[in-house]
């Protein structure tokens, strides 16, 4: 008999007649000769609501009690769903995460899944009951009870259809599935019908808030179909599966964090380890760092810029002054009314020319842009909060995101093509090896011969970053890795790419016309670098990768000349000379982090 796990978010649970709403599908999908999980979280917005009476009672509440706290809005809405379908003449079952033997790290508030024993949910729903989950948390060495960080059901939900072996887990939500960009933001968003599980991280990781981004690791790690759906509905949504919907259109999404804060470390000492102290110290504090920018300074010292979720800033500012100081940095800035704007798609790994268009439809719009960072599917802009909404929408139109690719597939095309490649016996295999949450690593790269060009001074104004890097495409360069970040100095900002060692003297030679256009302050070029690639799943959440990273790389005395954070890559730019002992570094530093 298949086994479908059914998730149903807040919105989904928020009144007594959403309840039944709900329950009416677990038994139906029963009735249909399924056997039913379903994940249910708090009820409407409770979950805040707790938050805030937290915040009454204390401005800095102990994670445990948080923890003891958040977990009860779950409890109340699964005892719910279970009377609602006894109500309805059908069996059920209402379990919390610590009786379904969710065992978690005991990070609360932001804890890890670890393992999850499954006999006890098999015996119930062998004996006819539909099993009733608490989504969200879990319990951990010591018995007390964990939660996963906010919006966590969906990460329970995909890693109880993962370790059940379910045929799909269906994510019962407000919305009938995954759009182009937050269809309440901008109306003109299209629903997708199939999207990547890396172009669903990437966007889940970068705002995107209808699915968890830890529940997407799961399902790429153990290979589960997510079926995002409409509560209210029975219309099809958007399938998660490891195919993108289309395989030629350089962009899928776009998506905006609106509430990120820029903190700027000004005048470190350019040596070996200064990240690692920065960074390290953030990590601690399992907080989630992005868009780092580390500027070629003056005098052997640099700046090094990073964005945090506005809610972390406190906590990272109290992190990141003792490294300053210890250090010796010259000051901190910080800015907290900032946002992200990103562009997510698998075709730009392959298409050049995505990072000129973004950045000419933001300078046509009349926005400035902060910061730039780029991953292999991915390109975040920082620009101010006031001008975020206009930004998305700029970026959304300018790669026609509200209308259907020219090419694409349906999940039905898709599910026809693979049947016959299904390799059961290595998801088997795969889900009795893998660790559940555990950081997974798929490889540790090399490319050599880079070179990498920086211009400093740059005026920030709209207009310039565009016409950058119009006229590097123009003169037929290759862009890898992109960072445009503060410059202390003089509110300017300083913009680094990664390029072919070939074209160094073309590229030069346009930066220098630019010099002259723009009245930059000064350019500069070297050769002989590499790139350094991490891959895997999880690489951003897992606050800890960046600083085991610069910890081996510092160790064999090697400088970070750039870097950039995804979900599934950590590229480092390091002198090409070093690279052979940086990636034997590199290995034996995750061996040993993995063991
Ligand atoms: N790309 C996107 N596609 C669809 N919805 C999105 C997207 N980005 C953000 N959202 C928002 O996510 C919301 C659903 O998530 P959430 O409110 O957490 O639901 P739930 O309570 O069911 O977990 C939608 O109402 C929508 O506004
Ligand atoms: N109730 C928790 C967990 C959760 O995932 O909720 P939702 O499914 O409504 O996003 C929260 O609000 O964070």
């Amino acid at each position: 008999m298949s086994l479908i796990v059914q998730k149903f978010g807040g919105t989904s649970v928020a009144d007594t007649d959403k309840i039944r709403a709900a329950a009416r599908k677990a038994v139906r999908a029963q009735q249909q000769g399924h056997q039913v999980v379903m994940v249910v979280s708090a009820m409407g917005k409770n979950t805040d609501v707790l938050v805030s009476l937290a915040s009454e009672m204390s401005e800095t509440p102990p994670a445990r009690e948080m923890d003891m706290l958040l977990s009860t809005g779950e409890q109340v809405s699964v005892a719910l769903v279970a009377m609602a379908i006894h109500g309805m003449g059908a069996k059920a079952v209402s379990l919390t995460g610590g009786q379904i033997g969710i065992r978690t790290d005991n990070s609360f508030t932001k804890a890890r899944i670890q393992s999850i024993s499954t006999a006890r949910i098999e015996r119930l729903l062998d004996e006819g009951n539909i099993v009733i989950a608490a989504g969200f948390q879990g319990i951990d060495e010591d018995l007390n009870i964990t939660t996963l960080g906010r919006g966590g059901s969906d990460t329970t939900a995909v890693a109880l259809a993962a370790v059940l072996g379910a045929e799909t887990c269906e994510i019962y939500t407000d919305v009938d599935g995954v759009y182009t960009t937050d269809p309440r933001v901008l109306p003109e968003a299209r629903h997708v019908g199939v999207i990547s599980y890396d172009e669903m991280l990437e966007l889940a990781s970068l705002g995107a808030g209808v699915m968890h981004s830890r529940s997407i690791e799961f399902a790429k790690k153990f290979g589960v179909p997510i079926h995002v759906r409409s509560s209210f509905s029975d219309t099809e949504g958007t399938m998660i599966v490891a195919e993108p919907e289309s395989a030629s259109a350089s962009v899928c999404g776009a998506a905006l964090t609106r509430d990120e804060a820029r903190i700027t470390v000004l005048g470190v000492p350019d040596v070996p380890g200064t990240s690692l102290e920065i960074f390290s110290a953030i990590s601690d504090r399992k907080i989630a760092v992005d868009m780092i920018v580390q500027n070629i300074g003056n005098d052997g010292r640099t700046d090094i810029s990073f964005t945090v979720q506005h809610s972390d800033l406190e906590s990272t500012l109290q992190a990141v002054s003792a490294a300053a100081t210890q250090l010796g940095a010259v000051g901190i800035t910080h800015d907290d009314q900032v946002s992200k704007v990103s562009v997510v798609g698998l075709g730009m790994a392959v298409q050049t020319g995505v990072a000129h268009k973004m950045f000419r439809a933001l300078a046509d719009a009349g926005v400035n842009i902060q910061m730039i960072t780029t991953g292999e599917i991915k390109i975040s802009v920082l620009v101010s909060r006031d001008q975020a909404s206009n930004a998305l929408r700029a970026v959304h139109q300018v790669f026609k995101l509200m209308d259907q690719p020219a090419e694409r597939k349906s999940w039905a095309q898709i599910r026809a093509e693979r049947h016959e490649k299904a390799d059961v016996n290595t998801l088997v295999a795969r889900l009795q090896s893998d660790a559940l949450e555990e950081l997974t690593l798929t490889g540790i790269d090399v490319m050599p011969n880079q070179a990498r060009v920086t211009l400093r001074g740059v005026p920030d104004t709209p207009g310039i970053a565009a016409d950058m890097f119009e006229s590097v495409s123009e003169a037929g360069v290759f862009i890898d890795m992109i960072v445009q970040g503060i410059d202390g100095e003089d509110g300017r900002t300083s913009v680094s790419m990664t390029i072919p060692e070939k074209d160094l003297d073309t590229c030069l030679e346009v930066a220098k016309s630019l010099m002259k256009r723009h009245g930059l302050r000064d350019v500069q070029g070297g050769e002989g670098i590499a790139k350094v690639t991490v891959s895997g799943i999880g690489l951003r959440s897992h606050t800890n990768v960046g600083t085991i990273m610069f910890r081996a790389l510092a160790g064999a005395d090697i400088n970070v000349q750039m870097i950039n954070t995804s979900e599934l890559q950590v590229n480092t730019v390091i002198d090409g000379k070093k690279a052979q002992i940086g990636r034997e570094r590199l290995s034996a530093a995750f061996q040993e982090a993995l063991r």
